[in-house]
């Protein structure tokens, strides 16, 4: 007999979904498995205000294959000029569901950021007063620091301090990837989620590195060393209520990841549900997958979770994904490099 697992329909806390022609090919990947996602703003130029967030929202509607049951939930991309009461009515409307904070410089478009946080203090006083959530990469850009220490020094000199500053501010950790950052997770209190990515629950450094340069397994922040992968596996599996589902799923052309200088992203929204599916049946917790991937998301919230579900599969392995052809030229999307023997039911 086929094994089979039936959860709730999930919810991605993290994702890019660029626009025009991308945002046409890779949005039906998403809104196939996903009932809601938190779409990132770090569009060129950015989405900094209620009116940007609303145009591009109506272009991801526009986008959606008909029949499909999909929300956005849209974030303002923080910038020094943010006007707190444009956040908070934004808010209060539904228009947004979050902030998102870029270190100027950090990763992908994100050189409108921030550079003195002192500057974002009356936004995110504003914001925690208001319930707004404020999304996080946790990434330091100062040149002298490595950048597989970059995490773990940005938890220690900013976002430690941010959270001392502003009590009542509810903090998403984006994308994390080290122990260190699971450690901070697990001795903050409730206002402090965390989203964990897909890949990051696969791959270490060694994937990029050994045996050639892997241009589709960069991504910012980069994969760390085998330990720090395995302290995230542990977290995800664990039931553990603050931690849950971002796949930061983030196409990139294939010409724009395969060269001298290639951009940071990996595109794994095709690929997330059967690949969470493997991380978490060899880890033996099938029964906490429902947990990270469609509950303690909803829950931090303050969201009801979907109430449609979504049965995989077990069975052979799946083939490598052919690349997503999109307008702007084709897209890799996430091999692993591993069988994944799981699979979405679809009827
Ligand atoms: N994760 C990435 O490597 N890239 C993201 C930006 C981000 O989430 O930091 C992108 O927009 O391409
Ligand atoms: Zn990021
Ligand atoms: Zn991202």
């Amino acid at each position: 007999m086929t094994q089979t697992l039936t959860l709730r329909r999930p919810d991605d806390w993290h994702l890019h979904l660029r626009d025009g022609a991308v945002l046409q090919a890779v949005l039906p990947d998403t809104a196939r498995d996903f009932a809601r996602a938190i779409i990132m703003p770090n569009l060129v130029p950015p989405v900094v205000t209620s009116a940007d967030a609303m145009a591009y929202r109506d272009r991801i509607l526009a986008a959606l294959p008909e029949g499909a049951d999909f929300t956005p939930l849209m974030t303002l991309y923080l910038t020094e000029a943010t006007d707190p009461a444009d956040v908070i009515a934004a808010h209060a409307s539904g228009m947004i569901t979050a902030v998102k904070l870029y270190p100027a410089g950090a990763t992908t478009n994100s050189a409108s950021g921030v550079r003195d946080f002192d500057k974002v203090r009356g936004v995110l006083e504003a914001m925690a007063e208001a319930g707004v959530p404020l999304c996080v990469h946790g990434e330091v850009t100062r040149a002298e620091v490595d950048i597989f220490d970059r995490e773990a020094v940005f938890i220690d000199e900013v976002l430690d301090p941010i959270r001392r500053k502003t009590p009542g501010l509810r903090v998403v950790m984006e994308h994390i990837t080290t122990s260190d950052a699971c450690d901070y997770l697990r001795s903050s209190d409730g206002s402090l989620g965390a989203t964990i990515t897909t890949h990051h629950l696969m791959i270490n450094r060694n994937h990029i590195l050994v045996g050639g340069i892997k241009p589709h397994y960069y991504c910012l922040p980069v994969a760390k060393r085998e330990s720090h992968r395995e302290a995230l596996v542990e977290l995800a599996t664990s039931g553990f209520e603050q931690v849950f589902l971002g796949t930061d799923s983030a196409p990139h052309t294939q010409a724009n990841k395969e060269c001298a200088c290639g951009c940071a992203g990996v595109y794994s929204a095709p690929v997330t549900m059967p690949c969470l599916t493997q991380v978490f049946d060899e880890a033996g917790a099938l029964d906490r997958l429902e947990a990270f991937a469609s509950l303690n998301g909803p829950a931090f919230y303050g969201m009801a979770p979907n109430a449609e579900t979504m049965t995989l599969e077990k069975g052979d392995a799946l083939d490598t994904p052919a690349p997503l052809q999109t307008g702007d030229g084709p897209i890799v999307v996430f091999d692993p490099g591993k069988p994944v023997l799981w699979r979405v039911q679809r009827d």
